[in-house]
């Protein structure tokens, strides 16, 4: 016996199927949750729980919502990261024997919504698969709202997995259920709560049928395992054709310029670090387009710099005829203000979903086309001209909806009032049968009023009566009797019909149910026609698309002052004159100071310091986006610009907030390094700002060492590095390609003044507690720090001492400035080299360092870090001290005395408390001047 009443028995077959999902079950005019859905609903929505009986002995927790007002709760849950299964009664009630057939007429999922907050105007929603084959990842990405599906695949590897999901940022993924585990791992740089929906197996068929046997047979096979799971899950859960999915956009992994999520992040790509907006990102700088294709479109451009220079050619030439020619941005600017979100009007049309009003921003925008197409071939730019040609202005289904629909047709589509008089005969007939009842009728009111004399008289309609004639009770005694016959009683009135009434009240009805009826068939002919012509529609969509891309980074290069890059497929990266593109335009005026870039084969590496705030970061940026801009076929910031294609940009540039599951930002950094050994090649570019932080000052410099001495010996590719270790300096003097660079500053008094100018030569301080001063932290702290600092560079001199020095490394180690052959051929790079007294070298050979182990690595570099502090009071500098600093001649004598005291002291060879001692006694003599 069941233990509950048939609907709910129907109600749990029915959730079996959406176990995953809220089950909204159709209840008459509301959609009911049961169960657990409904307590959990109650709860998201902040809606009632109420209960019901059904057949056990409790009650059943149940809430519900207006099935007018669905729409609005499903989004919210959708919002929330949760499916929504819909299931509506299939059957006509009046026909049903026992409960009322009910199925589940769609899934909504946040991957593939298609109202709604997800599928925000200007930006893609996209739902993505991925699978694994044989050592080969594929991935397939589908926004079902404007009919994209892209494709690609690479020989099984996850970080090339990681880098291309986080570039569509989905809102749903499917996938072998490993690979998803292992994604969702790392979802910290995937930004977006994802919902994962793990699927099993994917089928051939379904993708086959879709997409026809000529352009499945082309992909590979692992291409089609993705995409046929992902067709397979839409048709599941969406039930109906997906008219929209004409076409898969299958591209090669090598196409496209390579970024990772952090580089992506760091640099400001899409979304700014700070609080993720897209204002204050590349995105928004160069966002000027004007339809939301055309938004989506750049984006996309955005995230896959090209890697084939005639193809970058190709914008950049569009670009060049559009930079120059006003006029013409803005007569096309005009034409595509007036084209709507083709591409989100098809997915409705083949969703079915699609009102009168959409087929008429249809028609608008096609409208557009023609002119649009003719300003394009006028031009002289071959790439527009191209664009032109190829253009199909679909006048036929501008005129098939000018024809059909009505100039303002309501949102519903069951109605009436969507189609236009004069396109059906039958419609027409019907109307005017429609149009003379209702003329009859209001007639009849002033006819029956003059008959009987009853002022107040009235027709009047509803639902349940039809029409009929009210009056007034107080006017019933002025009827004649037996003139109508009476219908109902109301509390002060009466109401009465007559044969003729109802006659005519038939004929009117049968032709509105008719009408509607027939409007709703005609309507959907309009729009299945419109449907079969779905693939020319995206084709010319993605066309206005890119003719309204190429305007916007012609004008925003334009209102710059950009310049064409010469994109070259040598080596070299000159750029004279390069800036921020973003930071300037956050600088009032012309105060963004430009600085140039010389990246050659024999000077490929910048080893850039310099104080805190002095720029170093900005200028690092500045060269990344330049080569992205130029690499996208845009102008760029900057006098000239000679640009090679570069295949990846790698950027490691410091940041606190891109912790991942509690993973240390030293952790991460020396993943990502890793990551870059393995991945740059002789074309990319490295970006590392502040290279060797978050671990103890030495292992920091080895490490740093270490780095940059593969970057120039192994990998060789164009790198940027800072670093706050001034120590690094000296690396100049062994690595042919490298090149110190500092940001130059200026000092008067206690203040410091940053000339954002990039010098050559290295930086000699950090400013770091100057910087603290003016980001306003308290005197106590900044006093401290100061305080601080003097007692370390106190223990400095004890580490710089002899002994201490002595003391870590084994006499056979130390050779003194002649080295032998093994030590000459390693110059000083995988070892350590210690400026020694009197400008001599200690040098400890790359085996001799090895052999002694880390603590002599440790106390040696840190014994280096010291000695170059000290060894800064070369004679210049001291020279340069001195008459700096004296007031007075004698001042100056007494001096140059204790200069002089300072190094005849052999300092090298004094124990550490003897150093110490000297020191104060500097300080105090040079205190007393
Ligand atoms: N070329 C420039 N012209 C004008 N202002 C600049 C320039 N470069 C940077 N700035 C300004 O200086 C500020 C600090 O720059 P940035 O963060 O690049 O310094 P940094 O040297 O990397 O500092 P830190 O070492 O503390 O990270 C920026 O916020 C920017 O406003």
């Amino acid at each position: 016996m069941a233990k509950f009443t048939p609907m709910i028995e129907q109600y749990l077959s029915v959730k079996e199927e959406a176990k995953d999902a809220f089950l909204f079950f159709r209840l008459g005019d509301f959609y009911e949750m049961f169960f657990d859905d409904a307590i959990l609903a109650a709860k998201e929505l902040e809606i009632t729980l109420t209960g019901r009986a059904g057949g056990a002995d409790e009650k059943i927790p149940m809430c519900g919502v207006p099935y007018h007002s669905a729409e609005n709760y499903i989004q919210r849950l959708i919002e929330k990261g949760y499916k929504v299964a819909i299931c509506e009664q299939v059957e006509d009630p009046a026909a049903a024997k026992g409960v009322v057939r009910r199925e589940i007429v769609r899934v909504v999922t946040p991957g593939t919504v298609m109202e709604g907050k997800a599928v925000a105007e200007k930006s893609n929603n996209y739902m993505v698969a991925v699978t694994e084959v044989d050592h080969v990842m594929a991935i397939a990405a589908c926004d079902l709202s404007t009919g994209e599906l892209h494709v690609t695949s690479a020989p099984s590897n996850q970080e090339w997995l990681r880098d291309e999901i986080n570039i569509y940022s989905p809102s749903e993924m499917i996938g072998d259920e490993q690979l998803l585990a292992w994604i969702k791992e790392q979802s910290g740089p995937l930004g977006k709560p994802v919902v994962y929906s793990p699927r099993a197996k994917a089928q051939d068929e379904v993708g086959r049928k879709q997409f026809g046997e000529a352009a499945w047979i082309r992909l590979e096979p692992e291409r089609r395992a993705c995409v046929a799971m992902l067709v397979a899950y839409l048709g599941e859960t969406q039930k109906r054709s997906l008219g929209q999915l004409s076409r898969i956009s299958a591209y090669e992994p090598e196409q496209y310029m390579i970024l990772d999520p952090f580089t992506r992040r760091n640099l400001e790509l899409v979304e700014t670090v700070r609080d993720r907006s897209k204002k204050g990102s590349l995105l928004h700088l160069l966002d000027r387009t004007e339809t939301s294709m055309g938004a989506r479109l750049l984006r996309r451009w955005v995230d896959k710099p090209l890697l084939s220079r005639s193809q970058v050619e190709v914008r950049l030439e569009a670009v060049e005829e559009l930079y120059g020619a006003f006029m013409l941005r803005e007569d096309l600017k005009e034409k595509l203000k007036g084209i709507y979100d083709l591409e989100r009007l098809v997915g409705r049309i083949a969703f079915g979903t699609a009102n009168g009003r959409d087929l008429n921003a249809l028609k608008l925008s096609l409208l557009q086309i023609p002119e649009l197409k003719e300003l394009c071939s006028g031009s002289a730019s071959a790439t527009l001209g191209r664009i032109a040609s190829g253009m199909d202005d679909c006048g036929d289904l501008a005129s098939l909806i000018e024809e059909a629909i009505a100039d303002d047709p309501p949102v519903s589509v069951r109605d009436g009032g969507l189609i236009r008089p004069g396109f059906n005969a039958k419609l027409d007939e019907l109307r005017e049968a429609s149009t003379n009842g209702k003329r009859w009728i209001a007639d009849l009111e002033a006819a029956e009023r003059q008959a009987t004399g009853i002022k107040s008289l009235k027709v009047g309609y509803n639902k349940v009566f039809g029409y009929y004639i009210e009056i007034t009770k107080s006017n019933l005694t002025s009827l004649p009797e037996g003139r109508y016959e009476r219908k109902q009683t109301l509390a002060n009135a009466e109401r009465f019909v007559t044969p003729e009434l109802k006659e005519r009240e038939a004929l009117i009805l049968e032709a509105e149910d008719r009408m509607l009826d027939l409007e709703y068939g005609l309507f959907s002919e309009v729009r299945d026609q419109l449907s079969a012509n779905i693939p020319r529609l995206q084709r010319l969509a993605e066309a206005v698309a890119e003719i309204d891309v190429l305007r916007s980074l012609a004008a925003v290069s334009a209102e710059s002052g950009f310049v064409r890059p010469v994109l070259t497929d040598g080596y070299d990266f000159v750029v004279e004159n390069g800036r921020h593109p973003v930071v300037e335009t956050v600088m009032e005026g012309s105060s963004f100071i430009a600085n140039g870039t010389n990246l050659k084969r024999d000077a490929s590496i910048l080893l850039i310091t310099g104080p805190n705030m002095a720029g170093k970061s900005t200028y690092m940026r500045q060269v990344a986006l330049i080569s992205i801009m130029a690499q996208i076929g845009c102008f760029v910031p900057a006098g000239r610009a000679e640009i090679p294609m570069v295949d990846r940009i790698f950027t490691r540039i410091g940041a606190a907030d891109d912790l991942i599951g509690g993973q240390s930002t030293f952790m991460v950094e020396m993943a990502d390094i890793q990551v870059m050994t393995e991945k740059a090649t002789p074309r990319s570019l490295i970006i590392i700002d502040e290279l060797g932080r978050g671990t103890s000052t030495t292992e920091g410099i080895a490490i740093a060492q270490a780095v940059i001495e593969y970057v120039h010996d192994v990998i060789g590719c164009k790198a940027l590095v800072s670093t706050h270790f001034h120590e690094l300096a000296h690396l100049e003097s062994g690595l042919s390609k490298l090149r110190n660079y500092s940001m130059a500053v200026q000092e008067s008094g206690d203040k410091v003044h940053f000339l954002r100018k990039l010098v050559p030569g290295a930086a000699s301080t950090s400013y770091g507690i100057y910087c603290a001063k003016l980001a306003g932290l308290p005197a106590a702290i900044t006093d401290r720090a100061s305080s601080l600092l003097g007692d370390l560079e106190k223990v400095s001199v004890l580490a710089v001492s002899g002994e201490a020095v002595k003391a870590a490394v084994p006499e056979q180690a130390l050779s003194t400035a002649a080295p032998d052959a093994a030590g000459q051929a390693d110059s000083g790079r995988s070892g350590i080299r210690l400026p020694g007294a009197g400008g001599s070298e200690v040098r400890y050979s790359a085996q001799e360092t090895a052999d002694s182990g880390k603590a002599l690595a440790e106390t040696a570099a840190a014994a280096e870090q010291e000695v170059v502090q000290l060894s800064i009071f070369g004679d210049e500098q001291a020279e340069q001290a001195v008459s700096g600093s004296a007031a007075s001649a004698k001042e100056e004598a007494k001096l140059r005395g204790l200069v002089k005291q300072l190094k005849q002291a052999d300092i090298m060879n004094m124990t550490p408390l003897q150093a110490m001692g000297l020191l104060n006694e500097l300080k105090m003599k040079a205190k007393d001047l």
